[in-house]
């Protein structure tokens, strides 16, 4: 069978796997030499962006070794890899033991296949969101504890696959993005953990923007949004106005509420940096009283992210008097003043009324 485990309880652990392992001695038109004859792991390389790059890697002279659930698919690629030079050599199964015993060891691990997800609303679905965090995420975890001892014998490399969805938060792509920011932390931290122990296995994480792909990679029609009217009271109260979602929003990030609490908070003279300024002992500007600001930053805060029934933020019924306050350490300390319209940082803008 071509289905074998990882030695993983990853669900995407199962592989079905195939591999080229001879070296091509054709030369590189590509002027790359950097991977030739380098043993490579592309996985998820049935279809996309990574069946793409095992051309690639076959072109720069690479052995390559993909990986995927579907066989045929698998066997399809393994015939172009072996009209770009390479011969086509199927292994199962896919453990770690195995690739030793055929390549010799692990030069780079490419960690590429995702599952299928759904371009909309976040529908609720706590068990898909489960299932795709263990063939996006956890699978790739697994993968890179097993090879690493491979990697670490031919100080190697560790590439994986994320999307500007890994690092910002788009609509319509919830448990996705949320997969793709795990790989971020888990990967970005081992990076870390690698400087400090002198481990010499590099770690990439390539932040990829929309591909179109040729199948049916075409960003799906957005779901129809509803634009209702904020409520009035929020924008009464000097709060700043929940976004609006329409079609070119998408690129352009109305502010998120927790910019907005961070700002708040650093206008209020409770973020470090500002209550460092705040406190320094210039003639003239009074002090701020530290912990004060701090707990009535903790508690606005608080505030801002108290949910009613309906799902609304509640406006906290003391909002005006933390204007006052603000307005009471704008007199005084000029330097914390806040604009009334900001960008955010991803370059959009917003107006923010309040305490923002
Ligand atoms: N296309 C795009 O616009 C963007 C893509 N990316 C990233 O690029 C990478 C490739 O994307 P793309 O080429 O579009 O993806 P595709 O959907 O075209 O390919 C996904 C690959 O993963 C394999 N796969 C799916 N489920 C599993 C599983 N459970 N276990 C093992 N393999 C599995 C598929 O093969 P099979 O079904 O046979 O198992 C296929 O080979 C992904 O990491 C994606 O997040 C990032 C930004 C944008
Ligand atoms: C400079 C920016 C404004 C560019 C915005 C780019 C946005 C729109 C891009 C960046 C990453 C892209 C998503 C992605 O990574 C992978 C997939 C999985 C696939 O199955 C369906 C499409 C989907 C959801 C892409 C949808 C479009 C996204 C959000």
């Amino acid at each position: 069978s071509f289905s074998m485990g990882w030695e993983s309880p990853a669900a995407a652990g199962c592989f079905a796997l195939a591999g080229s392992f001879t070296c091509r001695l054709t030369a590189d038109p590509e002027g790359h030499t950097m991977l030739r004859g380098k043993r490579v792991i592309v996985t998820g390389a049935s279809t996309g962006i990574g069946e793409q790059m095992a051309y690639h890697l076959a072109r720069m002279g690479a052995h390559i070794l993909v990986t995927a659930r579907t066989e045929a698919k698998l066997q399809n690629v393994n015939g172009n890899l072996g009209n770009l030079g390479t011969s086509p050599a199927l292994v199962s199964p896919a453990q770690p033991r195995r690739v030793r015993q055929h390549c010799g060891g692990l030069d780079m691990l490419i960690l590429n296949h995702v599952g299928a997800s759904y371009f909309g609303f976040f529908d609720g679905d706590v068990e898909h969101v489960r299932k795709l965090l263990e063939i996006n995420f956890l699978s790739y975890v697994a993968m890179t504890t097993s090879a690493l001892p491979m990697l670490k014998e031919s100080e190697g490399s560790i590439v994986v696959v994320s999307s500007m969805a890994g690092k910002v938060g788009f609509p319509f792509t919830v448990p996705y993005s949320a997969t793709k920011f795990a790989l971020d932390g888990f990967f970005s931290s081992l990076r870390q953990e690698f400087a400090i122990q002198s481990i010499n296995v590099s770690i990439t994480l390539c932040i990829l923007g929309f591909i179109d792909t040729g199948k049916s990679r075409v960003v799906p029609p957005l779901p129809s949004i509803p634009t209702p009217a904020p409520p009035p009271a929020l924008g009464e109260r000097g709060m700043c106005t929940p976004p609006t979602m329409s079609r070119w929003t998408l690129l352009s990030q109305p502010p998120n509420h927790a910019h907005t609490a961070l700002r708040s908070w650093k206008l209020l003279g409770a973020f470090p940096s500002a209550l460092s300024k705040s406190t320094a002992d210039t003639p003239g500007r009074p002090r701020v009283q530290r912990d004060s600001l701090k707990s009535k930053a903790t508690r606005f805060i608080r505030l801002m992210f108290a949910k009613s029934p309906a799902g609304q933020r509640k406006v906290p019924a003391d909002t005006s008097k933390l204007v006052g306050d603000k307005n009471q350490l704008r007199s005084s300390q000029p330097h914390l003043q806040a604009p009334a319209t900001f960008s955010s940082p991803r370059g959009s803008s917003g107006s923010c009324l309040d305490p923002c």
